[in-house]
C-alpha cells in the first residue's frame, strides 16, 4: 500500500477571525486594551534600537455624534515595513514580540491575534505606518504604508505618497452594533481603565479637550511605597471604599508589587474578594479572585506584576507554579505586616480583629503563627462579659470553656453564682482555637466544662429538708421517667432559678435518635430504635433548686395532682430554657399539663387549695 500523502488543514478565514475577535473576549471594550498594548510594545521595540527615545501615544476621537465618528490611535513606536506588514499584520498568529535567545520578551503582546479584537467595533482596520529601523536594514522610504484589513479576511497594502514620521496610526470607524464605543465618555473611561498605569504618556484628544490619561502607581520599581495616607487615597480612587488600612505587598517570584487593603466591614469567610491585577502596567482584570491566599479574605488588593503569564484573552492568568508562589509571597507580606502591627500599633490591630473576628478565627485554625499573633486579641463571650482571650487568661489560670452556645447560656447563671468563670466556645472555630492554643502555649491551660461537673458542686439537702421534700421527689421521679430524665432536689445559686436541666453523656444523642424515630417511616424508626437500645444510659437530670421559694411551696403542697402539674411544667420550662428542642411527647405534655393546670386552678374547691399554694 502506498503511504498516504501529507495534507494541510484548511482554514476558514472568516470563521477564524470571528472566533478570535468575537468569542475570545468577554466584552468588545478590550479593543482599547489591545490598541494601547500594541502602541506601548512598539515604543518599547523602538527603545531597543534607540535608548534615548521616550515615545508617546495619542488617541483622538473625531466626528463624535455624527454618522461617521473615527478613533485614531497614534504612536511614535517602531512602525512596520512592507515585509513586516505581511509577516505580522497580515498573518494571523504572526507576532514580532516572541522572545529570542538574545532578546527576552519584554512585551505585553505575544500571540499575534490582539489586533483582531478591533473587529468587535469595526468592519475595517486601517493602519498607516512607517518603520523607524535604519534604512540600511531595509528598502525603506520616508512615505507611509497603508494596510487595510477587513473582517472577511481580505486586506490591501499600498505605498502612500505623503511623508510621515516613523510610527503607527490605526483608524477605526464604527460598525452599527458598536457605535457607543465612539462616544467621548465611554472611550475616555476605557482609556483610563486600561491605560491608567501604562508608560509612556497617553493623551486623549476630543474636540478642544486634550488630557493626560495615565498616572503612576504609588510605589516605584525598587519597591518604595508612598505614605499610608497616599496608599489609602489611592485605594479609594480604585475601589471607592474607605479602607481601614493599606499594606504594601511584594512577591519576588511574580516580580509583583502592590497594596492589600483591609476592608472596613465584616465579610463572610467563604467570600472571595475581587482584586485588580495589572501586568506591566496593563490592566488584566479587576475580577481576579485568587491572587491572595484564601485566608486573606478580609483584604482587596491592587497588584502590578512583571512575570505572571496571561491567557490569550489576557483577562486571566495561567495558574502555574510562579502564580502559586506569587500568591504565597503576597500572603506572607500581609502576615508580616500584621505581626509588626501587633508590636507597633496594637489598637489598630484590635480594631481589625474586632471587625474581622470570624475571618481571623478561621485563619487561626490552620496557621499557628497567626494563632500566636491573634489569639490574645480575639473577643469571646464569657460569664464576666465579652472580653478578649488575653484578658480572660489574666484573670483565670485555668480557662474553663463550654463547647456549645446553648449549654453556656444554661450554665452561665449557675456558675456565675458559684464563682466559676466560663468562656463560651460554642461558635465556629472557637474550640479548635482553644485546643490549639493549649498545645502551643505553656501559659494556657484549658478544660471543657460540662454540666456533670456542675452537678458535683450542688449542695445536698439537710435531713429535715429531705424529709419535707420526699413526696415531691417521688412524684418527680415518676413523672419524668417517661422522658428519660432523673430528678434530684438540691440547693444551688442563684436562688431565683427553680430548676436546671442537665444533659447526660448520651442523653443529647438519645434525644436526637428519639426525635428521629418519631418519624412516619417505620423502617427508619426501627433502625433508630435498635440504635437507641445499644446506647448506654441516656438519662438527663432535672435539678430542682430547694433554695428557690417556689420549689419549697410546691414541696409543701398537699394536692398530688397539683404537684404533678408543677413538676411537668417545670420540666418543660427547663427544657425550653436549655434550648433543647421538644420531642412530640414533650409538646403533648406541655399542652396537657397547661390545660390541666388551668382547669385545676379554675375549679373552685381546688382553686382554694391553689390560693393557699
Ligand atoms: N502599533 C503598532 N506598531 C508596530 N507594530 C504593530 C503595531 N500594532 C501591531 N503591530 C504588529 O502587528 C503584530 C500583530 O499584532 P497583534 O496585536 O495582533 O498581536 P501581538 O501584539 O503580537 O500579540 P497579542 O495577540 O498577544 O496581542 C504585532 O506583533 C506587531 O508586529
Amino acid at each position: 500500500m502506498s503511504s498516504p500523502a501529507n495534507s494541510r488543514f484548511q482554514v476558514d478565514l472568516r470563521g477564524m477571525i470571528e472566533l478570535l475577535s468575537e468569542h475570545l473576549y468577554s466584552s468588545p471594550s478590550v479593543f482599547v486594551r489591545e490598541l494601547l498594548q500594541n502602541s506601548v510594545d512598539a515604543i518599547s521595540a523602538r527603545r531597543l534600537i534607540d535608548s534615548t527615545h521616550t515615545g508617546s501615544i495619542e488617541i483622538e476621537l473625531t466626528g463624535e455624534g455624527t454618522n461617521s465618528p473615527t478613533i485614531v490611535i497614534t504612536d511614535t513606536g517602531i512602525g512596520l515595513n512592507l515585509e513586516e506588514i505581511e509577516q505580522f499584520l497580515a498573518t494571523i498568529g504572526g507576532s514580532s514580540k516572541r522572545a529570542t535567545v538574545d532578546r527576552p520578551a519584554d512585551f505585553l503582546g505575544q500571540f499575534g491575534i490582539g489586533l483582531l479584537a478591533c473587529f468587535l467595533v469595526t468592519d475595517e482596520i486601517v493602519v498607516i505606518t512607517r518603520s523607524a529601523k535604519p534604512a540600511s536594514d531595509q528598502n525603506q522610504s520616508t512615505t507611509g504604508l497603508e494596510w487595510r484589513g477587513k473582517a472577511d479576511g481580505t486586506y490591501t497594502v499600498r505605498q502612500l505618497s505623503t511623508e510621515i514620521m516613523p510610527g503607527t496610526q490605526v483608524f477605526l470607524k464604527p460598525k452599527a452594533s458598536a457605535i457607543s464605543f465612539y462616544r467621548r465618555d465611554k472611550l475616555e473611561g476605557l482609556l483610563r481603565n486600561f491605560g491608567d498605569f501604562l508608560y509612556p504618556p497617553i493623551h486623549f484628544l476630543c474636540g478642544t479637550t486634550f488630557q493626560l490619561i495615565n498616572r503612576d502607581f504609588p510605589w516605584n520599581s525598587s519597591g518604595e511605597f508612598h505614605s499610608r495616607t497616599d496608599l489609602l487615597a489611592f485605594g479609594k480612587t480604585l475601589f471607592d471604599v474607605e479602607f481601614i488600612d493599606a499594606i504594601p505587598i511584594r512577591s519576588e517570584s511574580g516580580k509583583a508589587s502592590g497594596v492589600a487593603y483591609l476592608l472596613p466591614n465584616e465579610v463572610s469567610a467563604g467570600v472571595r474578594q475581587q482584586h485588580r491585577v495589572y501586568l506591566k502596567g496593563m490592566l488584566v482584570s479587576d475580577k481576579i479572585d485568587n491572587i491572595l491566599p484564601e485566608w486573606a479574605f478580609f483584604a482587596r488588593c491592587v497588584i502590578n506584576a512583571e512575570e505572571l503569564r496571561p491567557t490569550a484573552s489576557r483577562e486571566m492568568f495561567y495558574t502555574n507554579d510562579i502564580y502559586d508562589q506569587t500568591r504565597n509571597e503576597l500572603g506572607e507580606s500581609i502576615r508580616q505586616y500584621l505581626i509588626r502591627m501587633k508590636r507597633l500599633d496594637p489598637l489598630r490591630l484590635q480594631e481589625l480583629v474586632h471587625i474581622h473576628s470570624l475571618a481571623i478565627r478561621s485563619l487561626c485554625t490552620h496557621d499557628d503563627e497567626c494563632l500566636n499573633l491573634f489569639a490574645d486579641l480575639l473577643p469571646f463571650e464569657t460569664t464576666l462579659g465579652v472580653m478578649t482571650l488575653g484578658d480572660f487568661i489574666k484573670e483565670n489560670q485555668l480557662v474553663r470553656y463550654v463547647p456549645s452556645i446553648d449549654q453556656f447560656r444554661q450554665l452561665a447563671p449557675v456558675t456565675t453564682a458559684e464563682g466559676i468563670h466560663l468562656l463560651n466556645a460554642g461558635h465556629i472555630y472557637d474550640e479548635q482555637i482553644l485546643l490549639r492554643c493549649a498545645q502551643l502555649r505553656s501559659d494556657i491551660q484549658i478544660e471543657a466544662f460540662d454540666s456533670g461537673q456542675l452537678a458535683d458542686r450542688l449542695e445536698s439537702l439537710t435531713f429535715k429538708e429531705r424529709e419535707d421534700s420526699f413526696e415531691l421527689a417521688k412524684i418527680a421521679d415518676l413523672v419524668l421517667r417517661e422522658y428519660q430524665c432523673e430528678s434530684e432536689i438540691v440547693k444551688f445559686h442563684p436562688m431565683e432559678l427553680p430548676s436546671l436541666y442537665i444533659q447526660g453523656t448520651n442523653s443529647e444523642l438519645l434525644r436526637l435518635v428519639d426525635q428521629g424515630s418519631e418519624s412516619q417511616d417505620p423502617l427508619f424508626s426501627s433502625i433508630l430504635g435498635n440504635f437507641a437500645r445499644s446506647v448506654e444510659s441516656g438519662y438527663a437530670r432535672l435539678q430542682l433548686n430547694y433554695r428557690n421559694p417556689l420549689i419549697q411551696r410546691i414541696a409543701k403542697l398537699s394536692n398530688r395532682q397539683g404537684q404533678t402539674y408543677c413538676i411537668e411544667m417545670l420540666f418543660v420550662q427547663a427544657l425550653l430554657m436549655a434550648r433543647v428542642p421538644l420531642r412530640q411527647k414533650e409538646t403533648r405534655l406541655l399542652n396537657r399539663s397547661l390545660l390541666g393546670m388551668i382547669e385545676w386552678s379554675l375549679d373552685e374547691r381546688k382553686g382554694d387549695e391553689c390560693e393557699s399554694f
